[in-house]
């Protein structure tokens, strides 16, 4: 087997065995969940970073692209105790780096006690520790990927669920998951996809009954063609987010956004519906969080560990968004019906429009 370094912005250089050669970095995260790599490693909120398994084994179900959220591997490079042939054959085959044999509860203490880091990746024949570090001096802030919607976003306005005729959605892709376009079209909504930096003309010709804004990596402060949608349709459309999309419409709305120092990602992430007492289970992977909504939305659920927002409801306009992943891909399924309230809050906007506010 290949050589293998990580060097850690913590100063640490790691070995351990090469599984998929290259070299690579990003942002070091790490995940929780014990099912979900193929999921996990598709989704487009992984660009940029460099992703840890803490679960031991990774790939001992196989691959299988019916289980994949997009049509790439978006981690930079993949770190685990343990992969299995078929998930290295995988990433080598996507020219992604990966590396096991390494002590992934050295890195997650690491992770946890730092913060998410930078870290520089080098796996091959004749891959040196050096090489490693000369990677970590290149990488850049996870906020410093200005561009970063661009890399993950449709080129052209897309239509899936054309057939369907229930409600009509503009889905502002900022790197979503299929698995959100599947929700929507199953519950027979006909999805327009649009990419980031979507004109408010191209959205408004497809009269959108709700304005839907998507995950994505990176910084919610780098889309401000998306915020700029929201701000402009929330008046008299009803606004919908998951995770980046979320922290999107806070911003748009006068709300703040922050770095969390390692993020929530996982697979048994506990939220607290404030209104009702009910705790569900998540699927998370975010590294921002709402640090303030702002006047114009309010905190509908928290996160059990550390109470932050998991979901914002509009408090004069039609708006609720989810920090966490309700799509449940990989489950728990708990969550799934925040599909069906936004459609309901589509359904019943447009069925009675908004009563323009007399001036006092
Ligand atoms: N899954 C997501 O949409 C991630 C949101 C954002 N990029 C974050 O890390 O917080």
């Amino acid at each position: 087997m290949n050589p293998a370094y990580v060097a850690l912005e913590s100063g640490h250089v790691l070995e351990g065995r090469g599984r998929a050669p290259g070299t690579a970095r990003g942002e070091l995260v790490f995940t929780t969940a014990y099912t979900g790599y193929e999921e996990s490693l598709t989704d487009p909120s992984y660009e940029e970073q460099v992703l840890t398994f803490s679960y031991p084994l990774i790939g001992n179900y196989g691959v299988r692209e019916e289980r994949f959220e997009s049509d790439r591997v978006h981690p930079r490079a993949v770190l685990a105790r343990e992969l299995t042939d078929d998930v290295a054959a995988w990433l080598e085959s996507e020219d992604v780096p990966a590396i096991d044999h390494l002590d992934t509860r050295d890195i997650v203490t690491d992770v946890r006690e730092g913060g998410a880091m930078k870290c520089g990746i080098a796996v091959g024949k004749h891959a040196t520790p050096d090489d490693a570090v000369a990677e970590l001096e290149r990488c850049q802030a996870m906020s410093d990927h200005t561009e970063i919607g661009e890399q993950v976003s449709v080129a052209e306005h897309a239509v899936h669920g054309e057939d369907n005729d229930g409600e009509t959605v503009a889905l502002i892709d900022c790197g979503v998951k299929g698995s959100i376009i599947d929700s929507l079209v199953a519950r027979n909504a006909t999805v327009h996809v649009f990419p980031h930096d979507a004109s408010a003309a191209d959205v408004d010709a497809v009269d959108p009954d709700v304005l839907f804004v998507s995950n994505g990596p990176g910084d919610p402060k780098n889309y401000p063609q998306a915020a700029s949608l929201v701000e402009t349709f929330v008046e008299d459309t009803p606004v919908a987010g998951i995770c980046l999309g979320q922290q999107i419409v806070a911003r748009a709305l006068g709300g703040t956004t922050e770095k969390m120092t390692f993020g929530h990602r996982g697979v048994n992430q506990p939220v607290l519906d404030v209104e009702s007492g009910q705790v569900v289970m998540t699927t998370q992977n975010h590294g921002y969080t709402v640090a303030d909504p702002g006047s114009h939305l309010e905190v509908s659920q928290i996160n059990v560990n550390d109470d932050t927002p998991e979901g914002l409801d509009g408090i004069e306009h039609d708006v609720i968004t989810r920090q966490y992943h309700p799509e449940a891909n990989p489950g728990p399924e708990d969550t799934l019906g925040f599909f069906d309230d936004v459609l309901a809050m589509a359904t019943q906007s447009r069925n009675s429009p908004r009563a323009i506010p007399a001036d006092d």
